[in-house]
């Protein structure tokens, strides 16, 4: 995990550490409109938030990509402006979109990516990448008769040549089936293992909660709410209990209406509930004094999806 600490910043400790970030772009869009954020060292961090919510240009900003219009970044320690080659050196990011020549083989896409670091032939680790992205007996062959997975891992291997404590992936699943994404994951776990900072964006709710330790939702620019995905998970004590009926209902029971409880269009019986208060059997208990003969009957917890609904609909003013 961390280094030893030995100075007293707080920001030491953090891979990433953001303080009033802004961006205004050309145009007058204000895609960031001060969001302070600390992700850890050794984490797997999720920066989730829909589409447009800024993820992009916050990354952007700690690539060198895209200028911020105010606040700071510290990267590993280094201040983005004060240190930029630091800084730039600490974080290896995947892009969204797959870049690189298709007609150079893996070990020649990595090789160069090297030479743009200025990274010294002895010191190079092209092979030990390859080897840890399963890319070995691919190396030598031309990357564009590599399958979409392959060329995915290789674009990691490419934020990875300059060895760099954080990674951050942008979007890597977008159109990525599920076992190719599961495949991607399991490597993404392997290089937390060996020690990495993992930040990843998305907007899928499931991957985040899968995968990461801490998460941060940004909604238009700002920051909505950023925990442990357990504590974001405990914020909710919502669970939801659906009932089939044997025969299809029409409406709530007027003995019903005290509780959160609605009918959808099957005629089945939804009740939203909090298991802190009441528990299922005593809302059986409600629906069999209704005479309402049970078909079958669910429960569904509530997960990050509910959250970040209720967190974006508890409204970021504009
Ligand atoms: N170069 C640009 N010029 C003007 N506006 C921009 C530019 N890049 C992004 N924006 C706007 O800034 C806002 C934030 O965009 P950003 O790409 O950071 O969002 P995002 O969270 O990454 O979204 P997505 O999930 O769609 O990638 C959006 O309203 C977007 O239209």
């Amino acid at each position: 995990m961390s280094d030893q600490n030995t100075q007293t910043d707080p920001a030491a400790d953090a891979a990433i550490e953001i303080r009033g970030l802004e961006k205004t772009y050309k145009g007058g869009k204000r895609a960031l409109k001060g969001i302070d954020l600390t992700i850890p060292r050794g984490s797997i961090f999720g920066l989730l938030g829909p589409n447009g919510a800024g993820k992009s240009t916050t990354i952007n900003i700690l690539a060198g990509l895209v200028r911020k219009s105010a606040g700071t970044a510290k990267i590993w320690g280094f201040d983005i402006d004060e240190n930029p080659r630091n800084a730039k050196a600490s974080i290896g990011i995947v892009p969204q979109e797959i870049f690189f020549d298709v007609f150079f083989t893996p070990r020649e896409v990595l090789e160069l990516q090297a030479g743009y670091y200025n990274i010294p032939k002895d010191q190079r680790r092209s092979d030990e990448i390859l080897e840890i992205l399963r890319l070995s007996d691919k190396a030598n062959v031309y990357s564009r008769t590599l399958s979409g997975g392959m060329k995915r891992r290789l674009l990691v291997g490419k934020a990875m040549v300059h060895n760099p404590p954080i990674l951050v992936l942008d979007e890597p699943t977008a159109g990525v089936d599920v076992e190719l994404r599961q495949q991607l994951w399991q490597y993404v776990r392997e290089l937390h293992g060996r020690g990495v900072t993992i930040v990843l964006t998305t907007h899928y709710l499931e991957e985040a909660e899968e995968l990461c330790d801490q998460i941060a939702i940004i909604n238009q620019g700002e920051l909505v709410t950023c925990d442990t995905t357990p504590n974001l998970l405990k914020q909710l004590d919502e669970k939801l209990l659906i009932i089939r009926p044997t025969d299809p209902l029409k409406a709530v029971p007027s003995s019903m209406t005290d509780l959160n409880a609605s009918v959808n269009e099957d005629g089945e019986l939804l009740i939203h509930f909090s298991p802190s208060t009441v528990n299922v059997g005593q809302l059986l208990e409600r629906v069999q004094r209704e005479n309402i003969g049970i078909n079958d009957l669910s429960t569904r917890e509530s997960d990050l999806e509910d959250i970040f609904l209720q967190l974006t609909r508890a409204g970021v003013a504009e």
